[in-house]
């Protein structure tokens, strides 16, 4: 059975890098796009693609479903857009595949809530990238030993959320065999606002922004005279692309919600 695939964020850093893999994979084909720009359009008259690549180019999800049938959503637009879309594909029970980060704590519970009702795969993965997710175990395993530990997260300066989804799935992790405390002096103060980072049940989370940086985590954990630093690097977008494929496919086996793909692994 050949999969049928939308994507949002067409446009976009991972978006044109998701039509490439999209197209190219066998067993999946490319319906639709959505995008607010290019509307009525098709992909092969924007430069970035082939020219014959002849998609049509949506605004309206609703109406792209209705036209073009997808069995799947890919989404990797932005933490504003997001959860709109996650909610009117479920609402059609067209699985979406997400790697669009952002989502608050609530909104995350709702769509668990909305998928079950609707018996409608979808996977919501902060990291499609294989390394990067088995950093986020090894993050896991570490903290059962050394339970004091930050995480500085390093991205691209064209990054709308902070801290990174993965800092924060990394976090939630980590928060599931470690028991929440303070870490650093008790009497610590900041002289400077932020310079303790963001607190996660007293992990710390630091996130920078640079030009250059794509996407770069390092968890330390520090003990009694020795520190270990587990650390992934994505130098390209290539990296996210068979995590997404893997997600594609799997999807249409679900009928929930999967928050990271460490659980479908
Ligand atoms: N899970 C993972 O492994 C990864 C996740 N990400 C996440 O994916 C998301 C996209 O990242 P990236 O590609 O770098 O970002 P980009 O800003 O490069 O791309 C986002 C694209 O979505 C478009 N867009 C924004 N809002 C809408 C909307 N309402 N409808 C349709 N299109 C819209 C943007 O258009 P315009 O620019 O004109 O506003 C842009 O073309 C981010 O949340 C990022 O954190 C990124 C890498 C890996
Ligand atoms: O915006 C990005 O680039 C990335 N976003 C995701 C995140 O917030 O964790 C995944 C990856 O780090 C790249």
């Amino acid at each position: 059975m050949t999969i049928r695939v939308a994507i949002a964020g067409c446009r976009g850093k991972m978006g044109k890098e998701a039509v490439n893999t999209v197209v190219n994979q066998e067993g999946m084909e490319l319906v639709a796009a959505l995008d607010y720009k290019h509307v009525g359009e098709s992909l092969a008259e924007l430069e970035m693609f082939p020219p014959d690549l002849d998609v049509p180019i949506f605004l309206n999800l609703k109406q792209l479903i209705e036209e073009t049938k997808p069995d799947v959503l890919i989404d990797l637009t932005s933490p504003q857009a997001v959860y709109d879309h996650v909610k009117v594909s479920l609402l059609h029970n067209v699985r979406p595949v997400v790697g669009t980060t952002g989502f608050t704590d609530e909104q995350l519970e709702e769509l668990i809530q909305l998928a079950e009702e609707q018996k409608t795969g979808c996977i919501i993965a902060p990291n499609f990238a294989i390394g990067a997710v088995l950093m986020m175990k090894f993050a896991k395993e570490a903290a059962k030993y050394l339970p004091n530990v930050e995480i500085i997260e390093l991205h691209h300066d064209r990054k709308l959320d902070a801290p990174s989804g993965t800092a924060k799935k990394t976090a939630q992790m980590i928060a599931e065999v470690r028991e929440a405390q303070k870490q650093g002096h008790p009497l610590e103060e900041e002289t400077m606002k932020g310079a303790r980072g963001a607190d996660f049940e007293g992990m710390r989370i630091h996130s920078v922004r640079l030009p250059g940086l794509v996407a770069h985590q390092e968890v330390i954990f520090g003990g009694k005279g020795q520190l270990l630093t587990i650390r992934h690097d994505s130098f390209n977008r290539e990296s996210f692309m068979d995590g997404i494929v893997y997600c594609v496919e799997k999807v249409m086996e679900l009928d929930k919600l999967v928050y990271g793909m460490e659980n479908i692994l």
